[in-house]
């Protein structure tokens, strides 16, 4: 490990050679963007668990490993921050997002929004989703290079107008697709490269600046509605719990509201896209899931898809293998010690959990698809507390993750009901990873219409 520690004064010094860029202001991103993983490892073994990145411009810290991401996360000392960390990522767009909050003010804050994701909740969702996927999903017009990820992520967006918003009665003609746009904007702004909060639409940062006014507007028109009328949404659960504690404003209606639907779409699109993809190139899996599901309904319950076991194991190994949040942001807000590299206030630090998914040193051949290792007879998640995080870990974990597995399984078990697929076992698909990584070629797969004699035969 090159991180230079005085032994006697533990003092945080810079490693003596990590930058790999000629571009001083570029650094490492470069190289980031194009491998995440392969950065990963290399920093890993080249530098140890706690090294120097050079970042969009700025230092951070770059915690790898299971032991150390679970220090920065499980945070004993309060000594790292969210708000200032995903803040200079993301924050005027997720404004006040209950990620963004800490300490005192996220527990509050929490154990609120707690109320929206109850167990009669989540089942009310279900009810709400079950019959919208099995019409969205019936309806696809198969192909031999069907892009499954921009159809997966239109679809989690209608499901998100209803069972986020209630419908979208008041939305214009149009509007929806502009409430897309403005997502993906805000979403994309993370590395905008041009940090100025203004309107300029020619940046990341701008388009998302006006991307997130379109949101406020949209969800503040939909507000009273969704109080006067509740129904089985999040939105009328927020406005139910927030009237009920009297401690959320609307505007922070809105703000939560903006947060919940950023975590919840583009990772239960990326998680959705990584089970079609590993199945679709290990068909035995996909067949073993397919006659699972037949044995469901139309519309399973949420209780219903919890019970399809294979399902299940399918989904952990998607999200080891391809975590739709490869990296979480954080702050030091005192001066902290991580595994005996001492870091300073104030400094930005990148907690990696992805490569924990990785490590050899955690799981047996980590690079193939096996999703038996999550078997009760194998559980290789348990070789480290925090070898498997794709939902992070200690107060910030997941809130949605629930919800997560609810939504994700219903919109595979209709895709094994409606269709079968393959893709070529030599194909990779080239990801985009200057936001929550995606396949930049949209992920063609060869869909056909399921012959349900030949499925129910098998
Ligand atoms: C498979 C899909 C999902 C993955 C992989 C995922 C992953 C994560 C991760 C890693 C964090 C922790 C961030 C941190 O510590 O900095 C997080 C936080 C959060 N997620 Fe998710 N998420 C998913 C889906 C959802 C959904 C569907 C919702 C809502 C319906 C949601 C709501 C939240 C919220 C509210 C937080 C903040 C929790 C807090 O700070 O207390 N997520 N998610």
């Amino acid at each position: 490990m090159s991180i230079a520690v005085d032994p006697r004064e533990k003092i945080y010094q810079p490693p003596a050679a990590p930058l790999t860029s000629y571009l001083p202001v570029v650094g490492q991103t470069l190289e980031y963007v194009d491998s995440p993983l392969s950065t990963m490892f290399r920093r890993y073994r080249q530098y140890g668990p706690v090294s120097e990145l050079n970042f969009l411009g700025r230092t951070w810290t770059a915690l790898l490993g299971p032991d150390a991401c679970q220090i920065a996360l499980q945070n004993p000392e309060k000594a790292f921050a969210n708000g200032p960390g995903w803040g200079y990522l993301v924050g005027p767009f997720f404004d006040r997002g209950l990620m963004l909050l800490d300490f005192d003010e996220h527990k509050h804050y929490r154990q609120l929004m707690q109320e929206a994701f109850v167990r009669p909740r989540l089942e009310g969702y279900a009810r709400t989703l079950a019959p919208l996927v099995e019409s969205g999903i019936s309806a696809w017009k198969p192909g031999p290079a069907f892009q499954i990820y921009p159809a997966l992520k239109s679809h989690t967006l209608d499901l998100a107008t209803d069972v986020f918003m209630g419908g979208a009665e008041l939305a214009e003609p149009g509007e929806l697709e502009r409430v897309n746009e403005a997502f993906v904007d805000c979403v994309l702004a993370a590395n905008g490269w041009l940090r100025i909060n203004k309107p300029m639409p020619l940046t990341k940062w701008g388009r998302a600046t006006r991307g997130r006014r379109l949101l406020e507007d949209f969800l503040r028109r939909h507000l009273p509605a969704r109080r006067a009328n509740p129904g089985e949404d999040l939105f009328s659960a927020l406005c139910q719990v927030a009237d009920a504690s009297g401690g959320i404003d609307d505007d922070d209606i809105i703000n939560q509201m903006i947060f919940l639907l950023m975590a919840a779409h583009d990772t239960t699109t990326s998680t959705v896209t990584s089970m079609v993809y590993e199945l679709g190139r290990d068909l035995q899996w996909q067949e073993r899931c397919r006659q699972q599901c037949l044995e469901l309904g139309p519309n399973p319950t949420m209780a219903e898809i919890e019970k399809v076991a294979d399902l299940d194991l399918v989904m952990k190994e998607a999200l080891r293998l391809h975590p739709p949040v490869p990296v979480l942001a954080r702050r030091t807000v005192k001066d902290t010690e991580v595994l005996g590299v001492r870091i300073p206030a104030g400094q930005l630090v990148a907690v990696m959990p992805m490569l924990s998914h990785h490590l050899p040193e955690y799981w047996s051949d980590p690079e193939i698809f096996d999703p038996e290792r999550f078997s009760d007879e194998r559980r290789e998640d348990k070789s480290h507390r925090f070898a498997w995080e794709p939902f992070g870990g200690g107060v910030h974990k997941c809130l949605g993750m629930i919800f997560a597995n609810m939504e994700s399984k219903l919109v595979l078990s209709a895709l094994l009901r409606h269709f079968e697929w393959s893709v070529p076992l030599d194909y990779t698909p080239p990801m985009r990873n200057d936001s929550l990584p995606y396949p930049a070629d949209g992920l063609p797969v060869d869909l056909r219409p399921l012959d349900r004699n030949r499925a129910r035969a098998n």
